[in-house]
């Protein structure tokens, strides 16, 4: 860790980083980076800490003394305030981001993802702290070209589908079609951060992660989360393959996603932590270009890695058709192509994302295999039982 320089040469200095939402997904991961591979210390905010477990216990840990949980609702805590003050740094992760909560919870996303959000960017600005505050690929909505006749040779031009950070619209739906609480809820709160920054000088980054895959990614419904539950597509893929029934492919699986490998894209945030000069002021695409995908071609491999990573051959259905409206209930729509431009964080932080979407799934389905074949069994030879 000693003689750690930044991108212009000159040394990290060590910081206290506030990072709320520190037992999500991203949180885990970030928080284990932070942990082995720099001097900085994070103050965790969840109401949840299982997937950072493994960094909080025994004391005895090498970064025992750099990581304290605290347990913590922002939507009703007093305590914020003083942990955003003892910080260098603020990471805001804290939301609702599951689609299937998106038409079917529309009030709790949108106070979850604007009005809990808004004391943080406060006590940032007020304090004169740095915020790097995490929205979502879903501001874009659809791309331009979604609005262009299916035959328009237009559609093949990247001038309409690729999405660049400081140029492409955000185009949302109908209010009637629900979805969109969450990313006009993160765009506005992205409108806020902007101008705290352009009126009061407040020091912030934004990032818009694109379908950021890889291991703890949300939960197994009935294994490490509620049996009704719908998570997103990774854990629902794995979770059907886990339980040998076919993918349900929503409204044939034509939409499109970019999927990223968690540590790629973890990489991509240590650098604008570490680099303030070059990341304040900057919204960040952070995906990867090369992995695109239809949800069928992503249904399609997973199947293909999930039989060589388990040793099980595939099932004689693998995939099924739902409607949207089965699947996600009334109000649901989709974004339906998603290629982040990478232009920026390439000029300002250089960074590029290096795994292959089969590298990504081959390592993750392993780690959902081996977490979770055991007791998916069990639960299910319980239910056959009973
Ligand atoms: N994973 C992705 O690909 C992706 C894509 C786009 C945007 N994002 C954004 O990145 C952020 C993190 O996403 P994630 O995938 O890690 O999700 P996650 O659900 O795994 O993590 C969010 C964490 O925030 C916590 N949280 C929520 N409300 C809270 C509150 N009121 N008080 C304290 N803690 C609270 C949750 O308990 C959870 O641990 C979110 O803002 C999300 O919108 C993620
Ligand atoms: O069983 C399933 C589950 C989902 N789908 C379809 O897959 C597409 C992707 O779904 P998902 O990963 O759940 O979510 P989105 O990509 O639509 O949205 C996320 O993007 C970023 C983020 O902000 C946070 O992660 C979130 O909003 C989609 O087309 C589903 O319909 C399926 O076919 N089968």
């Amino acid at each position: 860790m000693a003689g750690r320089v930044d991108l212009d040469g000159n040394p990290i200095k060590p910081i206290t980083i506030c990072m709320i939402g520190a037992g999500g997904f991203i949180g885990s991961h970030l928080c284990e980076k932070l942990m082995s591979e720099t001097p900085h210390k994070v103050l965790a905010v969840d109401v949840y800490s299982d997937k950072i477990k493994h960094l909080l216990e025994p004391a005895t840990l090498a970064w025992a003394d750099r990581i304290q949980f605290h347990r913590i609702n922002i939507k009703n805590d007093s305590r914020l305030e003083g942990l955003i003050k003892m910080a260098d740094l603020t990471i805001n992760l804290a939301a609702i981001c599951t689609p299937a909560d998106y038409n079917t919870r529309p009030l709790d996303t949108i106070y979850s993802n604007f009005i809990d959000a808004l004391p943080v960017v406060k006590y940032c600005s007020e304090n004169g702290k740095r915020l790097i505050h995490f929205s979502t690929c879903e501001v874009y909505g659809k791309t331009i070209g979604a609005f262009l006749p299916k035959d328009s040779p237009l559609r093949q031009d990247p001038a309409y589908y690729v999405l660049k950070e400081d140029a492409s619209p955000c185009i949302f739906g109908p209010i009637e079609k629900q979805r969109w609480s969450y990313a006009c809820a993160k765009q506005l709160i992205e409108r806020l951060v902007y101008a705290e920054g352009a009126e009061n000088g407040l020091e912030f980054t934004i990032v818009r992660p694109f379908n950021w895959i890889g291991p703890r990614m949300d939960f197994i419904p009935g294994i490490d989360g509620p049996s009704e539950g719908v998570p997103r597509v990774l854990a629902c893929f794995s979770n059907n393959l886990l339980r040998r029934e076919p993918l349900k492919l929503v409204d044939g699986g034509e939409s499109q996603r970019t999927f990223i490998y968690i540590k790629d894209a973890i990489e991509a945030v240590l650098l604008m932590i570490e680099n303030p000069a070059r990341a304040n002021g900057h919204i960040f695409n952070v995906g990867n270009p090369n992995n695109e995908v239809t949800v069928r071609q992503l249904a399609e491999m997973m199947t293909q890695v999930y039989s060589k990573v388990s040793g099980e051959s595939s099932i004689e259905t693998p995939t099924i058709d739902v409607s949207s409206k089965e699947f996600y209930g009334e109000g649901y729509d989709d974004s339906d192509k998603r290629i982040p431009d990478m232009t920026i964080i390439n000029k300002q932080l250089g960074w590029n994302p290096k795994t292959s979407l089969w590298d990504l799934l081959e390592s993750t389905l392993t780690y959902q295999h081996r977490t979770y074949a055991e007791a998916v069994k069990q639960a299910m030879s319980k239910t056959t039982a009973n």
